[in-house]
């Protein structure tokens, strides 16, 4: 049934580009020269530290700002200067206040009801969008209610069928989630990936979460300060980041100096400890790529245990460095925290197992 409604773009995957868009608010730049490619049907994520950009350059993308230089282009055609109602995007915010005054059906139905009597589907057919639509958000059986009857998860996919009922080309998603609660958070992005792969309708998320963005989308746009640091598939930027800051932003990470002799670590001292790192340089290693034994093992620093946090599927280990006094996260699988079961106050022996290097990075 649903397949009915959205026929048109599933044969038609609807693709958009930002054009050396640039933003300015005053004398402040918050989108820079972005120039992005977002192909059609995919969902993208932008992610990215709090102000960096990322809303400025979904609202442009939209049409709700207008860019200070560069063009927007929706399948092709420059949409500067296209009011935002007829670019046919569709929006869901983290606050996306429903009409509390109508119900979930009238809600969703209201993009159709508001259109031109010329544009606007007889009321049968209203109806049956909206109920394919809420079918769809598995919230058919509370057509009824009033958005404050309903939870904040529930809200949101009201919200997303509202977008979705105007058959939009592209769906923003400007942190759907980000007012609920962990838990609801991590099940509403699995179910919107599944929708996704459903609907097919080419999306952009914004979120500052990187799990959300690894898990969810088919591509992440990393930002910075109103810039992009790296563009590419979920693996991509996380087992290859472009550089430090998308590293760093991607996930814990324990930063040593060091010498690389071959594909070896010889020597290394956590971040900060050298007065003057004048040899080495900067060494990068994830929580998960450090070894924990209670035997020295030649190129292991010795270490006492901190702290011991058990989190399920996972233990992370907080060690401190006899060497240099510094902190490192160790994260164990859970048969290896089993087997080994470090205690706090515990003398162990640690070593990076891997490790990524930026020369260009400055401690
Ligand atoms: N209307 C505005 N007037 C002035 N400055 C603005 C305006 N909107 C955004 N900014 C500034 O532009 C920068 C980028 O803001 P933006 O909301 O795009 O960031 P963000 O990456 O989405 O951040 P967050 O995740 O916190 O929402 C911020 O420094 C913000 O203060």
């Amino acid at each position: 049934m649903l397949h009915e409604t959205h026929s048109a773009d599933r044969t038609e995957a609807h693709y958009l580009e930002a054009r050396g868009v640039t933003k300015r608010f005053g004398d402040f730049t918050a989108v820079d020269d972005v120039s992005l490619a977002i192909p059609g049907g995919q969902l993208t994520a932008l992610l990215g530290p709090s102000g960096c950009g990322k809303t400025t350059l979904l609202r442009t993308l939209a049409g709700l700002e207008a860019p200070d230089q560069g063009a927007v282009v929706i399948d092709g055609q420059v949409q500067n200067g296209i009011p935002v109602t007829r670019r046919k995007v569709g929006f869901v915010f983290q606050h996306y206040a429903l009409f509390r005054h109508m119900t979930v059906f009238e809600n969703v139905a209201f993009g159709l009801r508001v259109k031109p009597k010329a544009e606007r589907p007889p009321k049968s057919e209203i109806a049956r969008r909206v109920h394919e639509l809420l079918e769809l958000v598995q919230l058919d059986n509370q057509s009824g209610k009033y958005p404050d009857q309903m939870s904040g998860g529930q809200r949101q996919r009201v919200a997303l069928a509202r977008a979705l009922i105007v058959q939009p080309k592209i769906l923003l998603l400007d942190e759907p989630f980000g007012a609920l609660d962990a838990n609801v958070r991590k099940e509403l992005r699995r179910w919107l990936r599944r929708l996704h792969d459903e609907l097919h309708i080419t999306s952009i998320l914004v979120t500052h979460d990187q799990d959300e963005a690894l898990e969810v989308a088919d591509r992440i746009v990393v930002m910075n300060q109103g810039r992009i640091e790296q563009d590419g598939s979920p693996e991509q930027v996380y087992l290859h980041p472009a550089n430090a800051f998308v590293y760093r932003f991607l996930g814990a990470v324990n930063v040593f100096h060091g010498r690389i002799e071959g594909d070896r670590l010889v020597t290394y001292a956590p971040e900060e400890s050298l007065q003057q790192p004048a040899s080495g340089v900067p060494i990068f290693v994830r929580p998960h790529e450090m070894s924990l034994s209670r035997e020295p093992k030649s190129g292991h620093l010795q270490a006492t245990v901190t702290r011991v946090g058990f989190s399920g599927a996972t233990a992370r280990i907080e060690v401190q460095l006899d060497q240099t006094g510094r902190e490192v996260e160790i994260m164990l699988p859970l048969s290896d925290y089993q087997q080994r079961r470090p205690a706090e106050g515990e003398r162990v022996f640690v070593a990076p197992t891997g490790f990524t290097e930026f020369s260009d990075y400055q401690i």
